[in-house]
């Protein structure tokens, strides 16, 4: 690495104005105005959010230096304040800084609530849920449906079981855990200006984002409290029947003492992987399916190839079922490439540089924080043919996959801050897109009878 004295060869930058840096630059829709600006000045540049220096990587090899040939110095996660008021001082996975922490409760994730097998466990919830999402259009399909509205409240009851074993509804027992969460994601993605120009932290203040973050944690947590304490309660008395599929709080109770693990769970970090999973399991799932569905009936040749795959699978069944989703090659397909064009995730979560790193010849200095336009490498012409043609054919005969092996596809990230939740991810939106086409198939129209 270069001395002092040394000048550091530097990613090129676009001009920054002086105080915000390039954060004019952004847009609402940052992904693509990052795209735009990396056509000028190349796969790895150097942008300026506040005084913040925030490496912009919109390349597959860029993303392969990053994301597996120096994955460990870019294991950390940029400190945000909105996540250390929401998650107990970023005590969750996705925010936790890189080091022993973050690795154990890494491995509790990965092993106990996200696993194959847990995943699996969980097939009843998704198939009630889609059941009842197919119910519920057919019952209103002489009004306007807003479809957004109905595949959220799916995915959002389906994480809720998971997670902590019933859903709630609307203001029930007092309880708006729904509007807690939109808060939450919509917190997530506000621009906070006090973690890139230190010294207007105070705006915050005025603004009224603290005190939107505190409102959202006293009330979450005070919600997550009476669900663990009714738990705890519950399974003094053990009334909980054997054959039911547990749900993350049972799990997380039972190896809270550390004898399976190694290591005790404190009561926040608890609470913080429940937050966990709703904040990375919700909207996310939901884009995925409102996006396909959108492609579905911008396409029919598409719709119409993957209901001739159902129709073949279904002979001489009564229905479909998970476990024919195995040998739905066309449907994999058809997922696969609504993820390459509408990553849900589109600059995935930032990274930072624990030293300083050499990517290409340039000298990144460490504290860098890097965006990985995974959208933008979706649509690269230099890994895909016609790029921006909704085309699932492409995938039939080819070994490119989303589990971050594939640098061209990398919606849910790779490396040792790769998503965790794939399996639970992609199984969720397979299930409910079979569903809807099978139903669709029978009745002749999405909800139409
Ligand atoms: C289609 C749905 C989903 C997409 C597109 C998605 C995408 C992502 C992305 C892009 C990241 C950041 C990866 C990186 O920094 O390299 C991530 C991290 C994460 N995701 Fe997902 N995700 C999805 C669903 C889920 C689900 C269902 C769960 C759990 C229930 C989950 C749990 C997590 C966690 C815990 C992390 C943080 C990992 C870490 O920092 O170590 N995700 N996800």
């Amino acid at each position: 690495s270069p001395s002092n004295t040394q000048k550091r060869l530097l990613p090129p930058s676009p001009t920054k104005l002086p105080i915000i840096g390039n954060l004019h630059q952004l847009g609402s829709l940052p992904h693509r105005s990052l795209h735009k600006l990396s056509k000028k000045y190349g796969p790895l540049m150097l942008l300026h959010f506040g005084s913040k220096p925030v490496l912009i990587a919109s390349s597959v090899d860029a993303a392969r230096d990053i994301m597996k040939i120096h994955d460990l110095v870019w294991s950390n996660r940029p400190k945000s304040s909105i996540a250390d008021g929401l998650l107990y001082d970023s005590k969750d996975v996705s925010f936790s800084p890189y080091g022993e922490y973050w690795r154990q409760i890494r491995s509790v994730t990965v092993l106990h609530l996200l696993s194959n097998k847990r995943v699996q466990s969980y097939r009843h919830v998704r198939e009630e849920e889609t059941s009842n999402m197919i119910d519920k259009i057919r019952q209103e399909c002489d009004s306007v449906i807003d479809l957004r509205d109905v595949l959220s409240c799916m995915t959002n009851n389906i994480i809720s079981r998971v997670n902590i074993g019933r859903t709630y509804n609307e203001g029930e027992s007092g309880i708006a855990l729904k509007a807690y969460l939109e808060e939450i994601l919509l917190l997530a993605g506000v621009f906070n200006i006090g973690d890139y120009i230190p010294w207007l932290k105070w705006l915050n203040k005025i603004n009224g984002l603290n005190s939107r973050v505190k409102k959202v944690a006293k009330g979450l947590d005070a919600f997550l409290e009476s669900v663990i304490e009714e738990r705890v309660i519950r399974n003094k008395n053990a009334e909980y029947s054997a054959g039911e599929a547990k749900d993350f709080v049972d799990v997380l109770l039972e190896i809270q003492n550390g004898k399976e693990t190694g290591f005790p769970l404190q009561r926040d970090t608890l609470k913080a992987l429940l937050l966990d999973a709703f904040v990375a399991g919700t909207d996310s799932t939901y884009t995925v399916l409102e996006w396909t569905m959108t492609e579905l009936l911008r396409h029919p040749r598409v719709l119409k190839k993957l209901e001739d795959e159902m129709r073949v699978l279904g002979q001489g069944k009564t229905e479909i079922t998970e476990d024919d989703l195995r040998n739905m090659q066309y449907l994999k397909a058809v997922i696969k490439e609504s993820l390459r064009l509408h990553a849900p995730v589109p600059l995935l979560l930032p990274q930072e540089s624990m030293e300083e790193v050499k990517l290409f010849d340039y000298d990144i200095p460490a504290k860098t924080e890097v965006l990985i336009n995974a959208w933008a490498i979706g649509r690269d012409p230099l890994s895909w043919d016609d790029p921006e043609v909704y085309l699932p054919e492409r995938f039939l005969n080819s070994d490119i996959d989303v589990k971050g092996l594939n640098f061209e596809l990398i919606p849910f990230g790779a490396g040792r801050r790769g998503c965790p939740g794939i399996t639970f991810a992609i199984m969720e939106p397979s299930v409910q897109i079979q569903f809807c086409i099978t139903k669709r198939d029978k009745r002749g129209g999405f909800g139409h009878d």
